[in-house]
């Protein structure tokens, strides 16, 4: 039964998910905990679910595995009733969208693996992708006001986002994953693609999930909310439900779920220290190997030291 009470339509399904990021070798260091743990979930064709948590409660992390771009079993997340790590149909074809925050770490990278930083148009960019319906488009570059003309190698952050997103957009997708995208938009372009994604699950039914810290003009954008804190999930809710028992904005009252984290983190912390145990929970190092966030077998994984990993980058791999 989904967070709506609902049993049809379903397009995201978590059941019990477990991840650990691999080591080198491509396994979970030996002892560690898993840092996703107790997930599940359940989200329906229309479903706009925001997702939210403070820093480093693992959205990222879940958002990538839904994605496809992190390994788990099959049988712990389906989209549309496929693994999207196992399918790879499932993205090519449109129908899974990821749109993630490591286009801003690179920048040079527009999605379909086109350079950016290079002089070329956003016309091209757009109209380089084959087999779009041209109304959808016209909507997109109109709803993100995107000047064809624009070189992208000379663009503000934001326009280059504009397009970027308009890029990701273009095919019809089923299920939209949507990792903080909206932090270089101005006031306007992201009021319109909010509409516009609103839009997107009303009329095609589409499912959005929306991990995000900025809560400006989101007060009746979701249909669901949902709150990590540590890897687990804490709380599913409609937001109807929200709404009947918090009296509070909706930023408000995600800001007093932190705050009660908070205060407990610290509580624990506290006791800790008294029983004369380390504060933090030291993460297991089994084989000082830093990932990089990519799944194992896609030259993804760095021996730890400042200077490999900055030459074995994304940035780096992927050029
Ligand atoms: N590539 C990686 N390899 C190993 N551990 C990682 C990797 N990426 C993230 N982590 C760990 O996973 C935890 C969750 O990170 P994640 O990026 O999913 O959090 P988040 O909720 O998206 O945070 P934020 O709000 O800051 O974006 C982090 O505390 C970090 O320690």
């Amino acid at each position: 039964m989904g967070i709506n009470g609902k049993n049809s339509d379903v397009t995201v399904e978590i059941k019990d998910l477990k991840f650990t990021y691999p080591g080198i070798d491509g396994h979970p260091p030996p002892g560690s905990t898993p840092l996703i743990q107790d997930f599940s979930l359940t989200l329906h064709s229309s479903d706009r679910c925001l997702l939210v948590g403070s820093n480093g409660a693992g959205k990222t992390t879940i958002l990538k595995i839904l994605g496809g771009k992190h390994m788990v079993d099959p049988d712990m997340v389906r989209v549309l009733g496929r693994s999207a790590f196992h399918d790879t149909n499932l993205i090519s074809s449109g129908d899974l969208c990821y749109l993630g925050g490591e286009w801003r770490r690179d920048v040079a990278f527009a999605g379909f693996e086109v350079p950016i930083q290079m002089d070329v148009s956003a016309e091209k960019m757009i109209f380089g992708v084959a087999g779009i319906d041209p109304e959808r488009r016209a909507e997109l570059i109109k709803v993100l006001d995107i000047n064809l003309s624009w070189r992208l190698h000379k663009v503000s952050d934001g326009q280059r986002r504009r397009v970027q997103i308009c890029m990701g957009l273009l095919k019809p997708f089923k299920v939209l994953l949507l990792d903080e995208i909206t932090v270089d938009l101005d006031v306007l372009a992201r009021a319109d693609l909010l509409r516009f994604l609103k839009k997107e699950c009303e009329e095609r039914g589409a499912t959005i999930i929306y991990a995000t810290h900025i809560f400006d003009g989101l007060e009746d954008w979701p249909t669901n909310i949902v709150y990590v804190a540590h890897g687990k999930l804490q709380l599913a809710l409609p937001m109807d439900k929200v709404k009947e028992t918090s009296k509070l904005s909706l930023m408000r009252t995600v800001e007093s779920w932190l705050r009660k984290e908070r205060d407990e983190d610290r509580r624990k912390r506290k006791e800790r220290k008294a029983a004369g145990v380390p504060e933090f929970v030291k993460p297991v190092d089994g084989s000082r190997v830093i990932n990089n966030g990519w799944a194992a077998g896609r030259l993804n994984s760095t021996i730890a030291g400042e200077e490999n990993f900055v030459l074995s980058s994304n940035r780096v791999l992927r050029q």
